[in-house]
């Protein structure tokens, strides 16, 4: 605790450096997202699919706003997700209700954004 204290005061002042070691930090946060979950790489190739799809039967520019909103928003879900169940898993590794819970509602994060994305890739794509 104490250590996490001092290196917050040695943070205060700005540094570019330090800018773009954060910057690192998140992208292998992206990195270990798609290393280590199942839905993470489903995400991908679903999202990889869809901008390919698009790029072959030519959307609008509003239709790629919603694709590209629809793929932002399930990346950002998943990545909080992701992080829930790594904290919650850090803090109780035993079985507990409460973190089973929290676990189960971050998921329903995902599911909300997936049925957007559901309902946009249907808006976008249908009737070829
Ligand atoms: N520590 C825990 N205490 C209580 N319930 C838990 C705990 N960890 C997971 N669960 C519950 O067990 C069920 C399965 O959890 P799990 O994390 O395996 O699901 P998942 O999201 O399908 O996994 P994955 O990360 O492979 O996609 C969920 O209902 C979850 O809430």
């Amino acid at each position: 605790m104490k250590q996490k204290t001092e290196r917050r005061q040695r943070q205060q002042g700005f540094s570019l450096r330090a800018r773009l070691a954060s910057f690192s930090y998140a992208f292998n946060g992206l990195l270990t997202m798609v290393a280590e979950q199942h839905n993470a790489r489903l995400h991908l190739v679903a999202a990889m699919s869809v901008v390919g799809l698009g790029a072959l039967t030519g959307l609008t520019s509003l239709e790629w706003m919603f694709v590209l909103l629809a793929i932002t928003l399930v990346w950002m879900a998943e990545a909080l997700n992701t992080a829930l169940e790594y904290l919650a898993d850090a803090a109780v590794p035993e079985t507990h209700e409460l973190v089973g819970k929290a676990k189960d509602v971050a998921a329903a994060g995902v599911l909300i954004a997936a049925a957007f994305a559901l309902i946009v890739a249907l808006w976008a794509f249908w009737p070829f």
